[in-house]
This record gives structure tokens, sequence and C-alpha cells, in this order.
């Protein structure tokens, strides 16, 4: 399983669609416009931000379980994200303490489940798609879904950008697997057909060395 990470606008729906096709696999998508949790949340953020989490926690775990089945499945964000986000939103006091505790908790039990299968969990590999702030920004706008917009609400701006920040220092500190970074801002996979190829050899190279030192690990034993 490899899974995309990324911020909002990061483009990980569709390198989950490029990278599904180019591996001859299945993609495994959270579907956006229909999560009936979401506008609600940027409403009234500190209101359904529990509810959210608990709604995506559902979903992925029952993705995970589906992608779990499938060689070489392509998942279009991480669950470990989730959490960054959660946190994210209870620092600004869109959630209380114990809601953070139950959710971690809970997290921490569903990723436990089925211990047979639990090195299945962690992907074989994750897909940071790195992207400025002023990227994320222009991308929000251009696919203009009516609740993520700044016109809609200020103070989503310093909340995209807490986000942004957030990110940089997630994939330093994220070892649940092993990872790679594309730049996103350099390499436009959607509109370059040049970035695209670039993306793709990235993402073989390191797949060709994680099955390398897997078959020397395996030879060793
Ligand atoms: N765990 C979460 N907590 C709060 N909001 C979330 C969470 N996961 C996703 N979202 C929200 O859901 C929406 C979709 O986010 P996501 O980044 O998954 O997809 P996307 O914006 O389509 O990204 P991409 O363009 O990279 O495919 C955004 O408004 C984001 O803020």
């Amino acid at each position: 399983m490899i899974v995309l990470a990324g911020t909002i606008g990061a483009g990980k729906t569709s390198l989950t669609t490029l990278l599904a096709q180019h591996l001859n696999s299945k993609a495994f998508y959270e579907s956006v416009d229909d999560n009936p949790v979401l506008p609600y949340f940027y409403q009234d953020p500190k209101k359904y931000a529990f509810l959210l989490q608990i709604y995506f926690l559902n979903k992925r775990m029952a993705q995970l379980k589906a992608a779990d089945r499938v060689p070489n499945s392509v998942m279009d964000r991480s669950i470990f994200e989730d959490s960054l986000l959660f946190h994210l939103n209870a620092d600004l006091g869109r959630a209380t303490e114990t809601e953070v505790a139950v959710y971690d908790s809970l997290l921490n039990n569903m990723l436990q489940e089925l211990p047979q299968q639990d090195y299945h969990k962690r992907p074989e590999l994750l897909i940071h798609i790195n992207i400025s702030f002023a990227t994320m920004l222009n991308r929000i706008k251009k696919r203009n879904r009516p609740y993520e917009q700044i016109t809609q609400d200020a103070s989503l701006y310093d909340y995209y950008q807490t986000l942004n920040q957030r990110y940089s220092q997630w994939y330093e500190n994220y070892h649940e697997s092993p990872k790679i970074q594309i730049d996103g801002d350099q390499l436009d996979f959607v509109t370059d057909e040049l970035a695209r190829k670039r993306v793709l050899e990235l993402v073989d190279q390191k797949l060709n060395t994680l099955h390398q030192t897997t078959a020397v690990a395996g030879n060793q034993q």
C-alpha cells in the first residue's frame, strides 16, 4: 500500500489516480464532495470538529481494510494526517482535551486492530506532496469548493497558513514507514507532462530501492 500525504489542494487525489494507473493497481479515494459533515465543520468548527474526525476515522479504517487486500493499492491520504489536523483544531480551541484524549486512544486502538496484519497498517511508502502556502491558496481558490473559500471566512487564512507550516514539521517527524517528498510547486504533475514523468520516475526509483532492500534482508534470513 502506498499513501499520499499533503495539505489541502496539494494534488493527492490526482497523483493517486496517476500512480494507480502507472502501477496497474487500484486507487482508494476519500470522497470529499459527499462528506455530510465537512460543510457543517467549516460553518461551526467548534461544534463539529470532533464529529468530523470520527467520520474520517471511520471512513479511513474501512478504506484501509479494503486497500489492504489489493497489492500496490494507492490511498489519497494517510490516516496519520487526520491526527495532525485534529490536533491543530484542538490547539485552536475547537476541541476539548477530553475529545483529543478519546480520539487519540480510539485511533491507537483501531490501528492495533487485526494484530496479525499489523504491518499492513503501515504503508509500504508515504509520498508527501509539499506545496508552498501561495500554491495552496491558489489551488483552493481555483477549485472553488464554497466552504473552503477565504472570501467566505477570513479566519481560514490563518488556519491554512498554520496547517501548511505544521505539515513540514509533521513530515520530518513521520517514521511509520519509508517516505519520499515531492516538490509540488516545481513539479506540476497535473498540467505538465514532463513533471508527471519525473514524479513517476522518482517514485519508481524509491520503490525499487525498497524492493532491493527487502530482497537483501530476505536472503540474509
Ligand atoms: N482530518 C481532517 N480534519 C479536518 N479537516 C479535514 C481532515 N481531512 C480532510 N479535511 C478537510 O477536507 C477537505 C479535503 O481535504 P483533502 O486535503 O483530503 O483533499 P483535497 O483538498 O481534495 O486535497 P488534494 O487536492 O491534495 O487531493 C479539506 O477542506 C480539508 O480541510
